[in-house]
């Protein structure tokens, strides 16, 4: 049985007064969460990644047994965390966008008043110790940073040792420090075997941390799996500059270009064969590369394009999502050999395309 199990899930608020379909609003309310599908294994970090209003903190929340799904099921270690909550609330921890303590009370009596209605609490002050506000017990929650307050609600999740921990968006407003501190933090969890779900907007959080990951755009997951497997559905990326004397015609027509001056971005699913071919041809004439990089995509580039796909006009969320498998992407990249590519070779797209992001 996996940890978390989420299976066709819907969310619908009532009543609101934007129209279309791309909005998601219909007659009947508002569909933030339309078919969603994943589940968490035990003892596993998974990260729920998206722009604003994708629907991450509506389908959580229905996890957190916050909400009832308008549609599908959702389990969480087994139960139905609206219906069965009894079952489920004490054996999760849940860290939500705002803490909402109140803030007139100290820290330590924050953290006192919350192990005092949570089962098998942890002492306040150990909670506490855990994520680093060991020191500033007797300050008031008014008083502490944006950063500090994360902390807080992380140390408040935390106190119940719970065997599956919800964290919507743990490290917003904390400094590097605090987000490599949190990290860490989640990594020992996931050692002592807890289950995370995570909502998180720093991609190279989620990359480094998360198992796996899911990326939601308006409501629908349109990319999931391992951050490598995300990842390499995206082309790779080699750019360099060209001498002033060498005209990009001169390319070998397997490695068809965007050329902006003398800058040359290749992208391609084939980055060895790419890359192989280039720097043959390279060596065969004579010629420096300058500036030569090469690299895999991010995550970060992985998720902007999903997002600008999504923003296109004629990609609403009725459409299938893009980024299913190579060969599917968004038509800005080049590809590399026959026919994978929207570019033409080197000979003719010189100086006709603009997508030229190095
Ligand atoms: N109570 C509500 N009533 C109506 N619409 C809502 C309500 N709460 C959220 N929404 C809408 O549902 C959509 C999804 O919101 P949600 O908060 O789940 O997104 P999110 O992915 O968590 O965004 P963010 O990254 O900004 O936190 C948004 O369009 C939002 O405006």
């Amino acid at each position: 049985m996996d940890a978390i199990e989420v299976e066709g899930l819907k969310r619908r608020y009532a009543g609101r007064a934007t129209a279309g379909r791309r909005t998601g609003a219909t007659g009947q309310g508002f569909e933030a969460v339309r078919d969603v599908s994943f589940s968490v294994r035990e003892g596993e970090i998974f990260a729920l990644l998206g722009t604003n209003g994708a629907g991450k903190t509506s389908t959580v929340e229905v996890l957190e047994g916050l909400a009832r799904p308008s549609a599908g099921t959702v389990r969480v270690l087994g139960f139905d965390p609206y219906g069965e909550r009894g079952f489920v609330r004490p054996r999760t921890g849940v860290m939500l966008q705002e803490g909402g303590f109140p803030s007139e009370l100290t820290v330590a009596e924050t953290a006192t008043m919350w192990a005092g209605v949570t089962s098998e609490a942890r002492p306040p002050q150990e909670a506490l110790e855990i994520v680093g506000l060991g020191g500033r017990a007797g300050v008031r929650v008014k008083q502490l940073s944006g950063g500090e307050r994360r902390r807080l609600d992380l140390a408040l999740a935390l106190t119940g040792r719970p065997e599956v921990l919800f964290l919507d968006e743990p490290t917003t407003g904390m400094d590097p420090e605090g987000r490599r501190d949190t990290a860490e933090l989640v990594r020992n969890l996931r050692a002592e075997g807890t289950t995370v779900l995570l909502t998180t907007h720093y991609l190279e959080e989620a990359e480094q941390l998360a198992d796996r990951l899911a990326i939601m755009q308006a409501g629908r997951i349109v990319a999931s799996g391992t951050p490598e497997q995300v990842v390499a559905e995206r082309p790779s990326r080699i750019t360099f500059r060209l001498p002033r004397d060498v005209l990009p015609e001169r390319l070998p027509l397997n490695v068809p270009a965007a050329v902006d001056g003398r800058t040359v971005a290749v992208r391609t699913h084939e980055l060895q064969w790419a890359l192989t071919e280039l720097l043959v041809w390279a060596r065969e004439s004579g010629i420096v590369l300058e500036g030569l990089q090469a690299r895999s995509a991010s995550l970060e580039e992985a998720f902007l394009e999903i997002a600008e796909a999504g923003n296109r006009p004629e990609s609403g969320p009725d459409r299938p999502g893009p980024g299913t498998g190579p060969g599917t992407g968004t038509g800005t990249g080049a590809g590399v050999g026959k026919g994978t590519g929207t570019t033409t070779g080197a000979g003719t797209g010189a100086g006709a395309r603009t997508g030229v992001r190095a």
